[in-house]
């Protein structure tokens, strides 16, 4: 990185931009029509100018040394930040390359990068859009080896992370101090978001007390393992990078060079050791002087920051997201610029009406209240279901009604506070055929099996990964034992050698010759996969790898049904690679494992555009839909349970509540469930009390099929206008819901009572929906037991007796 070829000169040109001219070609001029603007206007004028409204324009031309831009949801933030990286380049003012544009999910990130190529085409070839994550391992990856890691290094998820630290709390008997792998990762997460790494931690502990001991004991040697594994957490990706900028300041000054240009999205969620890495990167670099005159070369000034951020979408303190980075900007960067957008182009009035209300009911904050100069819209729907399959089959029903009515299923999304509850969304659009996809949480990565295979490649790639060669040791079975493996370990420490060298040295362990001749065919495997990995192509090393240690025939043939899904999987795995192959070609094993690492989601690889996109709350900031459904609106979801014992969890849990309703352009539905089968139980749940902070009149709720009415069906508008208020029909038609005691209420209201009705296997039974019916079992004690009812026509389902809506033929 030291040619201005790639980016590390001065730029193309120095023409200065003015501004007032800008001002006055640029013909700014607020567009009435933001739900189908996504990015290059039309018309005469420059394209990255037109359409802006005046205060967007101000963001896209300023060029102040730090721009800080705040502002509500769907004020344009991102699109400003994606017009001034275009003008940017188009004004030759830099080179792609000197832009680093960071994100928070690679969601986010990919959105952002398509922005910028449908402003620029190819010329945002180069540059570095990304989440902090992945700008840290690109850095740490040309870097490691200065501080003793190899550029190969590992990088462990939080499931790693834990195997590491069950063995560490279990040799050190810290699990009768009360600490688990759970509890122990949280708490090092913390601090090395905070920048303490172990020994700073050790120095400020109290060492007498015993549990503080043993956790800085713990902190170390889990330090310590990761090292000899050359192996990153997700946490170390980011500290690391500040540690190595500090600890050599000519490599910080590289980057610094580079980088003349640093945007960040979504400043508010900046933790403080992401902050830290933003400061060292804009810092000025040493003075370059040419060594024989003494000039200073160009160059020398601190990169330009600019970074957007709405404190009302704070969602992250939980991972230490500290929004005084936001409030403290002007003081951290003295003559900073501030900008406020205060017009939304997202969504429709209706939504933002909701959207203003619920957040005003945080203190301590700015109030600013979105508008839109594009009309009302529909109204909000809500609905309330008798059980969380109830309200998937409202999302259900809905869908396809939109969709038979034209609208594409792309522009759809599904938001849920936790990701246990797609478990019921899933079932009902599989038998639906709606076509969806989970983001940023399927756990294809997460499965045994793909961790397995994926475990040989980076056995593979980085050989000191201990936790890796531990993994596929016996894996599949080769008659290895727990013995054995301690005895290479232990080997290995001896004698001061690799886990991997003592493999290769089996012969010495004097152990039996069939499993001393398995452990030297899978080193073998290991090693001639290493030389393939030379010559080039990831997917034939990980055919290889796989057919060599036979992992798949042994799925294949197992009698286990479920292997045969898992032999499955793991062809599907070495489908990815063929076709990140194809889409990369000049990417090798690590960038592939890089990639895995970081993209935790495998449908991030492929086309959204014709299914329904699932995500939490937490994946959809930054996103917009035309229709979104809100789902699972109760209270111990969201307000999650969890947040009630953190101090400012509730007003958390509302931005989230916030952030959610914000993504819908057009179309939003508020949906919620009065029975959900959570944490193994099937319990009574109520309302949120955030539902109440929303004006009644903003809201259409619909029937629940838990009293009279069918759902989602054609007539309850024409029922709720009718019936007008909360009445004995316990309808929750249009009912203000403005005070709390009314909740209690609407629950019993809703719910039918059948705590004593008599049911037994036989039985024959008549429900409001699926008609009739035999009961085919009852499990469950009291008030949760369950008829598992075979009906004529539904087919086989589990009803809560106490709540459902049957009667005893
Ligand atoms: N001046 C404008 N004219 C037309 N459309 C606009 C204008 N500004 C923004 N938009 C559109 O409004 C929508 C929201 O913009 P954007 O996503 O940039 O908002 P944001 O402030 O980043 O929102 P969030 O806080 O949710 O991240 C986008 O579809 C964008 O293209
Ligand atoms: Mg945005």
């Amino acid at each position: 990185m030291t040619s201005s070829s790639d980016g590390t000169g001065t730029g193309p040109s120095s023409a200065p931009i003015i501004r007032d001219d800008l001002l006055r070609n640029g013909n700014p001029r607020p567009s009435g029509d933001g739900s189908t603007d996504r990015g290059a206007a039309e018309g005469d004028g420059d394209p990255l100018l037109e359409g802006l409204n005046p205060q967007q324009l101000e963001a896209v031309v300023s060029r102040t040394g730090a721009l800080l831009i705040v502002a509500g949801a769907g004020s344009g933030k991102t699109r400003v930040l994606t017009h001034r990286i275009a003008s940017l380049i188009q004004n030759r003012e830099a080179w792609p390359s000197q832009i680093l544009a960071i994100t928070f999910t690679n969601k986010a990130a990919s959105e952002m990068r398509e922005r910028v190529e449908a402003l620029l085409g190819s010329r945002a070839e180069g540059m570095w859009i990304s989440t902090f994550h992945s700008a840290c391992v690109r850095i740490l990856r040309r870097e490691a080896e200065k501080f003793g890691f190899a550029q190969g290094f590992t990088i462990y998820d939080s499931a790693d992370s834990r195997v590491v630290l069950k063995r560490i709390i279990k040799s050190l008997d810290a699990d009768v101090l009360g600490f688990t792998p759970a509890n122990a990762s949280a708490r090092i997460s913390t601090l090395k978001n905070e920048l303490a790494d172990a020994e700073s931690f050790a120095r400020t502990a109290n060492f007498s007390d015993p549990n503080e001991a043993a956790f800085v004991e713990i902190f170390r040697q889990y330090q310590r393992t990761l090292r000899a594994a050359n192996a990153f957490d997700f946490d170390d990706l980011i500290s690391q990078t500040v540690f190595l900028f500090r600890a050599f300041p000519d490599v910080a000054d590289v980057y610094r060079r580079r980088f003349r240009h640093v945007l960040v999205d979504e400043y508010q969620d900046t933790n403080h050791a992401q902050y830290a890495l933003i400061r060292e990167l804009v810092r000025a670099p040493e003075p370059d002087a040419d060594a024989l005159t003494g000039i200073v070369r160009p160059g020398d000034e601190a990169a330009s920051l600019t970074v957007v951020g709405d404190s009302d979408q704070s969602i992250y303190a939980f991972r230490g997201a500290d929004i005084r980075n936001i409030t403290e900007f002007e003081r951290d960067f003295p003559g900073a610029q501030v900008i406020l957008l205060e017009q939304n182009y997202r969504s429709t009035q209706n939504i933002l009406s909701a959207a203003n209300a619920v957040i005003s009911n945080n203190f301590d904050r700015k109030d600013k209240k979105l508008w839109t100069a594009d009309g009302d819209g529909e109204q909000i729907v809500g609905y309330t279901g008798y059980s969380g399959h109830d309200e998937a089959q409202f999302v259900a029903d809905e869908i396809d009604r939109l969709h038979r009515d034209g609208l594409e299923y792309g522009q759809v999304a599904v938001f849920y506070r936790t990701n246990a509850q797609t478990r019921a969304l899933e079932e009902i659009f599989i038998r639906q055929a709606i076509p969806y996809r989970i983001m940023g949480g399927t756990k294809f990565y997460e499965r045994a099996e793909i961790k397995d295979a994926m475990a040989y490649l980076t056995a593979v790639a980085n050989p000191a990964d201990e936790l890796a060669l531990r993994r596929i040791l016996n894996t599949p079975k080769r008659g290895i034992g727990p013995a054995t493996e301690t005895g290479l370990s232990r080997f290995a420490e001896d004698n001061g050698i690799s886990f991997r060298e003592a493999m290769r040295r089996a012969a010495d362990l004097g152990l039996g010759p069939k499993v001393t001749g398995a452990i030297r065919s899978l080193s073998a495997l290991l090693d001639e996969a290493a030389e393939q990995v030379a010559e080039g192509k990831v997917s034939e090393v990980l055919q290889h790898l796989m057919s060599g240690s036979g992992l798949i025939t042994t799925l294949r043939t197992s009698r286990d049904p479920q292997d045969e899904a898992r032999a499955e999987n793991v062809e599907e795995l070495i489908a990815v690679v063929k076709e990140y192959q194809k889409n990369n070609p000049d990417s090798g094993l690590i960038d592939f494992l890089t990639e895995t690492a970081l993209v935790a989601a495998a449908d991030d690889l492929d086309d959204a555009s014709g299914t329904v996109s699932l995500m939490t709350l937490h994946t959809a900031k930054g996103l917009e839909y035309d229709t979104v459904f809100l789902t699972g609106v109760e209270e111990d979801l969201l307000p999650h349970r969890m947040s009630a014992n953190e101090p400012g969890g509730p007003a958390e849990e509302r931005r989230l509540f916030y952030v959610g309703i914000t993504r819908a352009r057009k179309r939003l539905f508020i949906s919620l469930a009065m029975t959900r089968a959570q944490f193994g139980e099937t319990a009574v749940a109520m309302p949120s009390r955030y539902l109440q902070e929303i004006p009644a009149e903003l809201i259409d709720w619909r029937q629940s099929p838990g009293t009279a009415t069918s759902r989602g069906g054609t007539q309850p508008r024409a029922l709720n206008a009718q019936r007008g208020g909360f009445g004995s029909s316990g309808s929750l038609a249009n009912r203000p819901l403005t005070e709390k005691r009314d909740w209690p209420n609407r629950v019993t209201n809703q719910v039918r009572d059948n705590g004593d009705l008599e049911l037994e296997a036989g039985d024959r039974i008549e429900h409001t929906d699926f008609g009739q019916g035999r009961v085919v079992q009852v499990t469950g004690v009291g008030t949760k037991r369950i008829a598992h009812v075979q009906f004529d026509t539904a087919g086989a389902k589990k009803l809560l007796i106490k709540i459902a809506p049957i009667t005893k033929l």
